[in-house]
């Protein structure tokens, strides 16, 4: 660093390298095929938002994913219940790799991989296209929170779903990253459970946007995006839960009273399980009965699963398959949930 930069910047410990976008698509390629399928699934994910195609859509997985073997494994898993219930379900997994932190804490595979606050950033951009990839070829859509304003030049090709979630969702950094991004985006409701914030993210981003940015050479370049039209509401629960009918009924009415599409995803785990995995198929039972009475404005739900139920704090020796951040729901449970949905979508289906 030069000697007037580093007197200036003196809160910058060092810099390291990074590798462009372009590079890691070339050293872990998109294949046609994969490409295919990915445009394929958010098209999929888009006409179960806009009502052409009547079945749930459920973005379950882990909450975070810290190891990539595990995580495929759940794949495994999760693809061959895709498939049964694919006459209802839209299933799309959750590869979370970037976790927003109240105060401080792990911030995610792609930021620390290692798990020890080393931040080898090239190694988890790596690790998560990676897996990325794997999931894909298991022919699963995947879901992500993009956090970082610059990683979706990595991985943003394999998303068919995004979220922004509840700490981000007031920011204009991520309304303006949302406005550019090619797949439909969920809009958390603020952890307070404000649900106008998100309405106003929905509507920054539908719109055009101008913000510098780095370009697939990693050359810094400003942004002109089109805007998204595919932004919509999900509702995490707040001080309390918000997924009563109730709840959801005074949502879809200030989406009307706001002019955009009346649909909602429900998450199932935060605000509105408590972050208690043992809560999750109760308030989905909630949101499978709603359907079961017709509400046609749930159009998805999300849910946090593994292999194993529970959390477990980073350091010492971690257990195989179990979350390092939120509870989540064990394998078993899930797919109960996801059976319970899938007869309640069903139904709604035949009306
Ligand atoms: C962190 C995020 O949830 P949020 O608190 O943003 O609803 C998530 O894990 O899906
Ligand atoms: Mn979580």
């Amino acid at each position: 660093i030069p000697e007037v930069q580093r007197v200036s910047d003196h809160r910058i410990e060092s810099v390291v390298p990074l590798m462009s976008p372009a590079l890691l698509h070339h050293e872990l390629p998109l294949t046609h095929e994969l490409s295919a399928s990915v445009l394929e699934s958010r098209r999929q994910v888009e006409d179960v938002l806009n009502g052409r195609d009547p079945r749930l859509m459920v973005v379950v997985g882990p909450c975070s994913v810290h190891d990539p073997v595990a995580a495929a494994e759940y794949a495994d898993r999760l693809r061959d219940q895709a498939e049964r219930l694919s006459d209802d379900l839209l299933i799309v997994m959750r590869v979370y790799f970037e976790k927003p932190r109240s105060t401080v804490g792990w911030k995610g595979l792609i930021n620390d991989p290692e798990l020890d606050g080393t931040g080898d950033v090239s190694k988890g951009l790596r690790v998560a296209r990676a897996l990325l990839l794997q999931v894909l070829e298991r022919g699963l859509p995947v879901a992500v929170e993009f956090l970082d304003p610059i990683t979706p030049q990595y991985i943003a090709d394999t998303v068919a779903w995004g979220a922004i979630g509840a700490r981000t969702v007031e920011s204009q950094v991520h309304r303006q990253l949302a406005s550019g991004l090619s797949m439909p985006i969920g809009m958390k409701n603020r952890p307070d459970g404000s649900i106008g914030t998100a309405i106003d993210a929905i509507n920054a981003a539908a719109a055009k946007h101008v913000f510098p940015g780095i370009d697939v050479s990693g050359t810094p370049a400003i942004m002109h995006t089109t805007g998204n039209p595919d932004a919509h509401l999900v509702l995490r629960g707040g001080k309390g839960p918000n997924y009563s009918a109730e709840d959801v009924n005074a949502s879809l009415t200030l989406l009307r009273e706001a002019g955009l599409p009346e649909r909602v995803v429900v998450d199932c785990s935060h605000g509105n399980s408590n972050k208690d995995h043992l809560r999750q198929p109760i308030v989905a039972d909630d949101i499978a009965g709603q359907l079961e009475a017709g509400q046609h404005g749930i159009r998805g739900v999300m849910l946090e699963s593994f292999l194993v139920p529970g959390r477990q704090d980073l350091g010492g020796d971690l257990t195989y398959g179990q979350s390092v951040t939120d509870a989540c729901m064990g394998w078993d449970p899930t797919v109960e949930v996801l059976e319970r949905l899938a007869a309640a979508s069903a139904k709604r289906r035949a009306g």
